[in-house]
């Protein structure tokens, strides 16, 4: 809709406009001062405010801060207003101030103070009026505990955010001040009562976004304001005889402030946005409407003795004058109806009765008793009730964020009309019962305001026991959901749990499968090794035959060792002729002077050391054959070696081949391949090491040995030597003997001379053969020790003879095989088996790998799902127990509600009962002398001021 369109409507007049930098302090002066000086002279009075959503009326109303000395709205400044007033009043009238807070949501009527009432029910009767039956009200004597209550109040009412609005009111909420004052030398008192409405917003839902529960509300909250608009139409349009208060809880509520016993201002928040004028056109128009509403507006008092004495005195005066008149009149008719004619300065009228009386009681009692100015001005007040009603009305010029402030308009509809006593009592009556348009009598009247509060208070209570039910509905629809919900959990983990529990069976069947399956392939790897191993073994096949000779090691052992020491017999010979020469010399030396024997073992001793001569070239022959044969050994050696290494360079080609082949195999896969071959080579390697050690020590025997030899050959030519002084001394010896017998047969001094010589040589002779046998029994030690050590390295030659024939039997087969033309097949064909088997364990072991890997991840998958399903089980446990403790729980709440249903004993609900005082305070007017504004306790009661 344009904006243009509607600002060209019309005109719309008002007391006053404020705009958006006018401060609160100046709305309260200019519209709401005055309401207090209503309150305290006894009237009703309600300030209301009307816009749409977002437009300032919470703002207006309560305002941004109550604290704060600049933000706080009218409402606070009213309470300050008030507190202000009592303290300003005379110290000889008591007050009691009362304030009570309520919201209406969702058309139910909610007391703020004591949230848990959330459906109070609307009463009417003669003394109150309507009220809210069941509102707390709160008695407070002091501005901080009214703030208390506003504070307590606004924490418990409802507001949402919508686009309009960040915090919207989504309800009407009404705080209610009623002050009670007693004039404690005439005992009249007067109650004055102030309704403060915050009105929700009206809105338009495609503006303020509201949705759901919100959307719910603005149904609600624009219901309300609509009834609120056809009730101001009604009173408005003088035509209707219906005012349509009981369409809603808020008309109902306000039926005193619109049209009724209430001095009302009004006050309307605009939005000057175009984008908000349909909604500003439309506020005004209400602003307007409402605002040509006539109040009747009555002071709320009860009379004083003397005053009720006097209006007794008036009354009775008033019923004998009614009674004379009436005679008149009867008189008259009487005349009439006899036919007669009466004339017309006889005729009956008020004032001659007025006359007759007031002569009458002259005549009666001349002196009256003069009425006092209190009564008269109480009585005047009383018989001359303002009727007036108090619009003020007011248009924002702010905008959103600044909303309008309030313009009272100011005009006071007052025309004071004089009317008698019942009349006025009349009018009351009819003023406070909403539809006057219904003539009722009073008792009739009485009966329908009790029949209605009656089902008010049923309507109420079955729409308390409604919402009970539905909230126990909305419980039990929860505990049901509940349930549902935990027998789908439980129906779930059911479910899961089977599932589990067939996995768990197909993990072990497959986990029994795998095992089958891993032992099967363990087989068919035992099998392949197997079979490896045969192939392996008919390559072996020659060794093994050789093996087989290793028994017959020992004996060609012994047959060599033999063959040797024969060899060495003439060594024995040797030594043998060297005893039998020691044995010759020690006889010599045993022999003494026996000359005939002397020449005997001479001679004896020549062919011995003639046979000895023989047995040394025999050794000599010997040793120098040994040498011989160790030199051959050393070629052999030698020639074994470069075989050994020429086959081996043949045998590592064939290695390199063979690892080309298996190239394409993984590491793993040819582990046992290479082992095979690093085994090979170890054990070929290991023996070279060995037979080149067992070389290099027979070198090193060789060497030692020739050094014996050359040590022996040494001590033979020794020998020789010694034994050529040996024969050279024999020799000697001979020519002495000859020489002697010459002599002997020369004369005696010559032969004394030649004993003598021939025992200077015998001395000679023995000596030296002493030496000689201490020599012989030193080559005798030396020659036993040379032949325990030709002994010693004849058998290690043997054993190195027997190695080398080893090691030249395997080169022979190393040969025999690489000269095999049929053998480079035969070991491809061996690596290709050996392949394939390395492939087929590779695979095997992959997947025995995988297989043990899968069995733990399942064994790991069963443990977690054992677990899990353990938890499962315990949760089950204990939603199942936790839904027996609901069940149990909903059963005793079901019992104790049947009993309270049953007993109908009503148990105080909140605790806020105790939060606020409901013990009456009351408080003493101040005497204007601006005392403190705390009230000072005074026998129990609170005063401000001087105490009266
Ligand atoms: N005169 C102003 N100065 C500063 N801020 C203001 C003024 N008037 C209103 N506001 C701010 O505008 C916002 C809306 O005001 P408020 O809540 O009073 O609107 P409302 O008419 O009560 O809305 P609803 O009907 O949705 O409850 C609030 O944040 C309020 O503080």
């Amino acid at each position: 809709m344009q904006p243009d369109r509607w600002l060209h409507t019309g005109s719309f007049t008002f007391d006053r406009v404020f705009g958006p930098e006018t401060t609160q302090a100046e709305i309260y002066s200019y519209a709401i001062r005055d309401t207090i000086e209503d309150i305290f002279n006894g009237y009703n009075g309600t300030v209301f405010c009307y816009g749409q959503t977002g437009s300032g009326k919470t703002f207006t109303m309560m305002g941004a801060d109550i604290d704060s000395e600049e933000l706080k709205g009218i409402i606070p400044r009213i309470v300050e207003g008030m507190f202000a007033k009592i303290i300003e009043s005379p110290p000889t009238v008591e007050y009691m101030v009362k304030a009570s807070y309520m919201e209406i949501y969702m058309e139910r009527i909610r007391d703020l103070l004591n949230p848990d009432e959330a459906n109070l029910p609307v009463h009417e009767d003669k003394a109150n009026g309507v009220y809210v039956k069941g509102l707390m009200e709160v008695f407070v004597s002091s501005i901080d505990e009214v703030y208390q209550v506003m504070r307590q109040g606004a924490k418990s009412r409802v507001v949402a955010q919508t686009n309009m609005n960040a915090e919207s009111s989504r309800s009407h909420s009404i705080f209610q001040v009623t002050i009670e004052q007693k004039d404690t030398v005439t005992g009249k008192t007067k109650m004055g009562r102030l309704f403060l409405v915050d009105l929700a917003g009206s809105e338009k839902v495609g503006k303020t976004g509201a949705t759901g529960q919100t959307l719910e509300e603005a149904k609600k909250i624009n219901k309300s304001l609509s009834a609120l608009g056809m009730v101001i139409n009604a009173l408005t349009d003088g035509k209707s005889t219906h005012i349509p208060y009981r369409d809603s809880k808020l008309t109902r509520i306000l039926q005193e402030s619109l049209g009724g016993n209430s001095r009302t201002t009004l006050i309307i928040n605009c939005s000057p946005s175009s984008f908000n004028a349909a909604e500003t056109v439309s506020t005004l128009r209400f602003g307007m409407r409402a605002k040509s509403i006539k109040n009747k507006a009555k002071v709320n008092q009860d009379f004083s003795p003397a005053e009720l004495k006097l209006m007794l005195k008036k009354a009775r005066a008033q019923c004998v004058t009614f009674q004379t008149y009436i005679a008149a009149l009867e008189g008259e008719v009487r005349v009439w109806r006899a036919g007669g004619v009466v004339d017309s300065e006889n005729y009956a009228s008020w004032d001659k009765a007025v006359a007759k009386d007031r002569a009458a009681a002259a005549a009666a009692a001349p002196a009256p008793a003069p009425m006092t100015p209190s009564a008269k001005s109480s009585a005047a007040r009383a018989s001359t009730p303002r009727s007036a009603s108090r619009h003020s009305v007011s248009a924002g010029a702010g905008n959103s964020a600044r909303p309008l402030s309030p313009t009272p308009t100011g005009a006071r509809v007052a025309s004071p009309t004089p009317t008698l006593l019942h009349e006025s009592l009349l009018s009351e009556l009819t003023s406070r019962s909403g539809s006057p348009t219904i003539v009722m009598d009073n008792d009739e009247r009485e009966d329908f305001l009790r029949r209605e509060n009656e089902l008010n208070d049923a309507v109420a209570e079955k729409d308390r026991d409604l919402q009970a039910a539905l909230r126990e509905c909305a419980r039990m629809r929860d505990e049901l959901q509940a349930r549902d919900d935990l027998g789908a959990q439980a129906a779930e983990l059911q479910l899961s749990l089977d599932r589990i529990s067939f996995s768990h069976k197909e993990a072990m069947l497959t986990v029994e499968s795998l095992t089958e399956a891993n032992r099967d392939l363990k087989d068919s790897l035992e099998a392949a090794r197997a079979e490896l191993e045969q192939h392996q073994s008919a390559d072996n096949d020659d060794d093994d035959n050789n093996n087989n000779g290793n028994n017959n090691k020992e004996l060609l052992r012994a047959a060599r060792m033999a063959e040797m020491l024969n060899g060495m017999a003439s060594a024995q010979a040797f030594s043998r002729n060297e005893a039998g020469m020691g044995d010759l010399l020690r006889s010599l030396v045993e022999a003494g002077d026996d000359d005939g024997k002397r020449v005997e073992m001479i001679m004896q001793t020549r062919r011995e050391l003639d046979e000895a001569r023989d047995a040394l070239h025999e050794r000599d022959e010997t040793i120098s054959e040994l040498t011989r044969r160790t030199e051959d050994l050393t070629l052999q050696c030698s020639d074994i070696d470069s075989k050994y290494e020429r086959l081996l360079a043949e045998y590592e080609e064939m290695l390199e081949q063979s690892i080309v082949a298996d190239e394409q195999a993984s590491t793993r896969d040819s582990e046992s391949l290479n082992d095979l071959k690093q085994k090979l080579e170890s054990h070929y390697s290991s023996k070279l090491a060995a037979q080149k050690v067992q070389l290099d020590t027979a070198h090193a025997d060789l060497a030692r040995r020739q050094e014996d030899a050359a040590r022996s050959a040494a001590t033979v030519r020794e020998l020789r030597s010694e034994i050529r002084e040996l024969q050279a001394r024999l020799e000697a010896l001979d020519a002495d003997k000859a020489k002697a017998a010459e002599i002997g047969a020369g004369g005696d001094a010559t032969t004394t001379a030649a004993a003598e010589h021939a025992m200077r040589k015998e001395r000679e002779m023995t000596a030296m053969r002493r030496d000689m046998a201490q020599r012989i029994l030193e080559y005798d030690t030396m020659r036993k020790s040379l032949m325990r050590d030709v002994q010693n390295r004849c058998e290690k030659i043997i054993e190195l003879e027997m190695a080398l024939d080893e090691a030249r039997s395997q080169v022979a087969q190393l040969s025999r095989r690489a000269s095999n033309p049929g053998q480079p097949q035969r070991m491809q064909l061996l690596e290709k088996n050996v392949a394939q088997l390395t492939l087929i364990q590779k695979e095997l072991v992959g997947q025995n790998t995988d297989l043990k890997k899968q069995v733990a991840l399942n064994d790991r998958k069963l443990l977690a799902r054992t677990e899990r399903i353990t938890y499962l089980e315990s949760r089950l446990q204990d939603c199942s127990s936790q839904v027996e403790a609901w069940k149990r729980k909903v059963e005793e709440m079901q019992a104790m509600r049947h009993h309270d249903t049953t007993t109908k004993a009503i148990q105080p609900t909140a605790s806020n009962v105790l939060r606020f005082s409901r013990v009456a305070k009351p408080m003493r007017g101040g005497g204007g002398g601006g005392g403190s504004e705390k009230p000072a306790s005074s026998g129990g009661f609170f005063t401000w001021g001087t105490s009266s």
